[in-house]
């Protein structure tokens, strides 16, 4: 027993007392730290609270909204603390154009979460980093080369009539319909066809088990889950606890069962028992390619291939993995299953309120297929340049990923403001498609703002719901591809209207996708 300030107290009090002490004062301290932070670097932004940093602002605002008013208040660069980790958030053109592009090799990278370094996920493209990036994008390129995509738009054909037919009972019916349901239903049918290797209706099928485990692969984004709020709030805790398997993200059993089927797919491609154009089947050609040392720089090249993929034969000349495979197959799911689907639901929103530019786009689809025996497919939908605007301009509105982000590998000055080395720079889509010096009335739905001779007069970096540089999307084509296909076949034979419960307004929920608040509801007419 100790008597201090005429108390008696035990030894285990005092322990108490001092640890408290002592974890009082390094949060004080951290604090302090981070509020000063930014400012030392020259940079702008709000001043963090302890513990949170600036999360408060994010989950009040939700992320794009939140982005928008922070560059509005604190200028095109800016500094704020999301938790503990430090962000620098740009819409400066010039930096932009630095970042994606010009100092790739000091900005090769996006933030790597420790927590989220387990089957499938170690392997996803998005989030490897450095040679082993470079070489799997170098082979996963040869997937997504001009004659690959016009071998999968027939898979793609096949699952845009499956979602014709369930339209065609929604406006026989004269009946409403919630968008997200028919697109993600067709989204998901295509990246099981296209990437998995599998054919799938998933719409009639709700209770098919592969359709379930895939679902399982999902982690609900952000401010939705409280586990994905950990780790990106706390990702050294959200690890730790997930090395000592205190955190399943993702139930074992939906890991072990996807990576047998894609096994077994792969297997049966191997020994020819069973072939489509698909990504497994080009993986399995490539490997073929390798081994009898066939590969040339690229497998099938046009000018239209993507301009930033990797041509480096040193890359080519290896094969991946069948668990690297089943990463990617995975990756491609969540990278492009929901932001296709969105895009898709948003574009029949802004045709169901302007009818002038619905009518457009139809009488564009009547008159290319009328000139090509009414054939919907890669050629034709390529002929169609008002649709092409339509899709920019709602990608525009709605970037389905709000935002994107690189880490600097090493220390980089921009202007007086210093970017250290490992610190995350981010990209806020929303907030630079709805600057108003860039886009007036960026509330306005107008596709004119991507004819031609607009397109020509804007920076490039200004519209980047793809991303740029090297580290691009990787689907862009095939989103693009798979939207067109869609919307043509829809077009051709329906329309879009509002009802009752269609929402005035489209706002986005907190989720870091442009997911609608409010479901979209809809009506769909048969044209004939
Ligand atoms: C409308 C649909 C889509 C949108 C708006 C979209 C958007 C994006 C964005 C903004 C990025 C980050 C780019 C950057 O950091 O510069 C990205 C990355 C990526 N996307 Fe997409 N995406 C879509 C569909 C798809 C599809 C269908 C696939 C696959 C089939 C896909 C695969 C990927 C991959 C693999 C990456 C990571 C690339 C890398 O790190 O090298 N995406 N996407």
């Amino acid at each position: 027993m100790i008597e201090l300030f005429g108390c008696h107290l035990s030894t285990s009090w005092i322990l108490i007392y001092t640890s408290l002490i002592l974890l009082a004062t390094s949060i004080i301290k951290k604090w302090l730290d981070k509020r000063s932070h930014f400012s030392r670097l020259n940079i702008p932004g709000p001043k963090p609270l302890p513990i949170i940093g600036n999360f408060n602002l994010i989950v009040k605002h939700g992320l794009a909204y939140n982005d928008l008013m922070m560059i509005q208040k604190y200028g095109k660069t800016l500094g704020y603390f999301q938790g503990s980790t430090a962000v620098v958030e740009t819409t400066d053109l010039n930096l932009l154009k630095s970042v994606l592009i010009k100092d790739f090799g000091v900005f090769t990278n996006r933030r790597r979460i420790e927590a989220l370094m387990f089957e499938p996920y170690d392997h996803f493209l998005s989030l490897i980093q450095d040679e082993e990036w470079k070489r799997i994008r170098a082979v996963l390129s040869t997937s997504f080369t001009s004659g690959k995509l016009k071998s999968m738009s027939k898979l793609m054909m096949e699952c845009s009539n499956q979602l014709n037919n369930h339209l065609k009972k929604v406006a026989d019916q004269d009946a409403t319909f919630n968008g997200r349901d028919y697109f993600e239903g067709f989204t998901l049918d295509v990246i099981c066809s296209c990437c998995f290797g599998f054919s799938v209706d998933s719409i009639n099928e709700p209770n098919n088990e592969i359709i379930k485990h895939l679902k399982n692969l999902f982690l609900d984004s952000m401010t939705k889950d409280p586990r994905f709020m950990l780790i990106i709030l706390f990702p050294k805790l959200a690890t730790f606890l997930q090395k000592k398997n205190m955190l399943e993200l993702i139930p074992k059993s939906s890991i072990t069962f996807l990576k047998t089927l894609t096994f077994t797919i792969m297997q049966r491609r191997k020994d020819k028992s069973e072939y489509r154009d698909d990504f497994i089947q080009s993986m399995v050609e490539h490997e073929k390619n390798v081994e009898n040392n066939t590969i040339n720089e690229r497998n099938s090249s046009d000018d239209e291939d993507a301009k930033w993929n990797h041509k480096d034969a040193r890359y080519l000349k290896k094969r991946l993995t069948t668990a690297e495979i089943f990463s990617q197959a995975a990756m491609f799911l969540i990278a492009g299953m929901e932001t296709t689907a969105t895009t898709l639901n948003l574009i029949a929103y802004n045709l169901a309120k302007h009818q002038d530019i619905q009518q457009r786009l139809i009488d564009e689809v009547d008159r290319v297929l009328k000139n090509h025996n009414e054939e919907i497919n890669y050629e034709t939908v390529k002929e169609m340049n008002y649709m092409r605007m339509v899709i920019d301009e709602t990608l525009r509105m709605f970037p389905a990923a709000v935002r994107l982000d690189r880490v600097a590998g090493e220390d980089f000055e921009y202007e007086g403001m210093k970017i250290e080395k490992g610190q995350m720079v981010v990209v806020p889509l929303w907030a630079l498609h709805h600057d108003p010096n860039l886009y007036p009335e960026p509330e306005k739905f107008d596709p004119e703002r991507f004819n031609e001779k607009n397109k020509q007069k804007r920076d490039a970096n200004a519209y980047l719901p793809f991303g740029n540089g090297p580290r691009n999307c990787l689907g862009m084509r095939f989103a693009i591809l798979e939207i067109k296909l869609a919307l043509a076949n829809i077009m051709a034979n329906f329309r879009f209207e509002t009802c009752d419960k269609t929402p005035g307004k489209i706002e986005i929920d907190s989720t870091g996708f442009a997911r609608p608040k409010i479901p979209v509801i809809l009506k769909i007419k048969n044209r004939f």
